[in-house]
């Protein structure tokens, strides 16, 4: 099919530069597979991405963790799509459930800042998710439909664009969504793709998991037929990033 296996590791606002130097040595030591198995895409807080891009082992790629809607300019306390560009920062995550909470970013916020990071060069990790009440509601597939109906309004080519599930109620709890759940969704949003976009790009868009990845989980996911990789918060911090990395080869296994 020929969706390569994607890892991203999402820090969050986590870090220190001593942690961030720790980390980025961790990363640098570990074995993992060839560029041709796995696409690994670590992503700091704004303020490090240039020392983690320069001290980093080539085959691992950077994402900030936002951008600002539109072209810079007036905007106190934004990071343009342009100025990452200009850092030759290849990729950016968008719509993360954090943001979406915390912040208020709508659906067609979030739809607005994919194409214009998309306009601008950029590759995207898109995050789509619902709420614990909109699981236990029956809603799931709606809310996430709804999110990637608002990108796929906005978006013509999706070459450039990963799409993440992060069922809010697995982000930072410990309480991992079950193999059967992701690729439920997962199979679910790429029947929704093929309906609503094109059966090319519902066979060739990779679509993560995240939420409580973990060294101990993460193959058992990985198996599943339509989990094509991870977007990983805490355990993006630690050693088992590596394990994580590592369980692309259950794909070519
Ligand atoms: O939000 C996440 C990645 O973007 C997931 O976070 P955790 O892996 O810490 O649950």
């Amino acid at each position: 099919m020929g969706r390569k296996f994607f890892v991203g590791g999402n820090w969050k606002c986590n870090g220190t530069s001593g942690e961030v130097k720790k980390i980025v040595e961790t990363l640098n030591a570990g074995k993992i597979p060839s560029t041709d198995v796995v696409e690994v895409v670590v992503s700091p807080p704004y303020v490090f991405l240039p020392v983690v891009k320069s001290s980093l082992r080539p085959e691992i790629q950077v994402a900030a963790q936002n951008c600002w809607v539109k072209k810079g300019g007036a905007y106190t306390g934004e990071v343009s799509a342009e100025m990452l560009a200009d850092l030759d920062i290849p990729w950016v995550i968008l719509g993360h459930s954090e943001r979406r909470a915390l912040l208020n970013e709508s659906n067609e916020f979030v739809g607005d800042k994919v194409a214009y990071a998309l306009s601008k060069g950029l590759k995207v990790i898109a995050c789509v998710g619902e709420t614990l009440e909109q699981r236990e509601a029956g809603t799931t597939m709606e809310v996430v439909a709804a999110q990637t109906k608002a990108i796929a309004d906005r978006v013509t080519d999706w070459t450039n664009v990963v799409v993440a599930y992060e069922p809010v109620w697995a982000i930072g709890t410990g309480k991992v969504a079950s193999p059967e759940q992701a690729q439920e969704v997962h199979c679910e949003l790429r029947k929704w793709l093929a309906a609503n976009v094109s059966s090319e790009v519902a066979s060739t868009t990779r679509i993560i998991y995240g939420g409580s990845v973990n060294g101990a989980n993460c193959k058992e996911l990985a198996a599943k037929p339509d989990v094509d990789g991870f977007l990983v918060g805490g355990a993006s911090l630690k050693p088992e990033f590596i394990d994580i990395i590592n369980s692309a080869t259950v794909k070519s296994a």
